[in-house]
């Protein structure tokens, strides 16, 4: 079976799929670094190099060859990629798909708790900034996030989040 977690950056699907993953014994792949270990750059220098459309095709590759390539696994997708050409209707075909719906102010939360240069739609970018651009760019994704099979909500810790995800697998 393949798990993918879905939504948007700063919620954790990088945190959370790695322990998923750890305690299926199912390999972890977190499409960004799928992307930077195929193509040998960051994903900043994919951004600022070959601009966003270009990435999204490299993206759509990734998630394909990533299919191709496992049969039992836990894919972190990128905050967009379920956003962008099919992706959404082929991360359902090709698995079981949950949305991490974690509340703005807590993404920004932890977003400034984080590095954020390593996210080339949020570097540079000043408290207020990170608020509206995260506000807006939730407005134009839900659609797609709403897409997903299952759905978490609320700000939980990782460890109450693993036991409902693995009660839905
Ligand atoms: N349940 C949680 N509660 C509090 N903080 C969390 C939780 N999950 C993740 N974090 C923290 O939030 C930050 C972002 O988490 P993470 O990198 O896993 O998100 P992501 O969804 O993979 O983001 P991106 O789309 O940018 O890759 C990290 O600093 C992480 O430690
Ligand atoms: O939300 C987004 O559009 C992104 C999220 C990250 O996972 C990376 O894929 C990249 O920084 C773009
Ligand atoms: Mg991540």
């Amino acid at each position: 079976m393949r798990i993918f977690l879905v939504g948007m950056m700063g919620s954790g699907k990088t945190t959370l799929g790695r322990q998923l993953a750890t305690q299926l014994g199912y390999t972890f792949v977190d499409l960004d670094e799928y992307i930077e270990r195929r193509e040998g750059k960051s994903i900043a220098q994919l951004f600022e190099q070959e601009g966003q459309e270009q990435f999204r095709l490299k993206e759509r590759q990734a998630l394909e060859a990533v299919v191709q390539e496992y049969d039992q696994a836990v894919i972190a997708t990128g905050g967009g990629a379920p956003c962008f050409l099919d992706n959404m209707q082929f991360i359902n075909r090709s698995g079981k798909s949950f949305f991490l719906d974690v509340p703005v102010e807590e993404l920004v939360n932890r977003l400034l708790n984080s590095d954020l240069s390593v996210r080339p739609l949020l570097a540079g970018k000043s408290t207020e900034e990170l608020n509206h651009f995260m506000t807006k760019t939730l407005s134009e994704r839900l659609w797609f996030y709403r897409q997903a099979h299952y759905t978490l909500s609320g700000n939980i810790q990782t460890s109450e989040a693993l036991l409902t995800l693995i009660n839905y697998i």
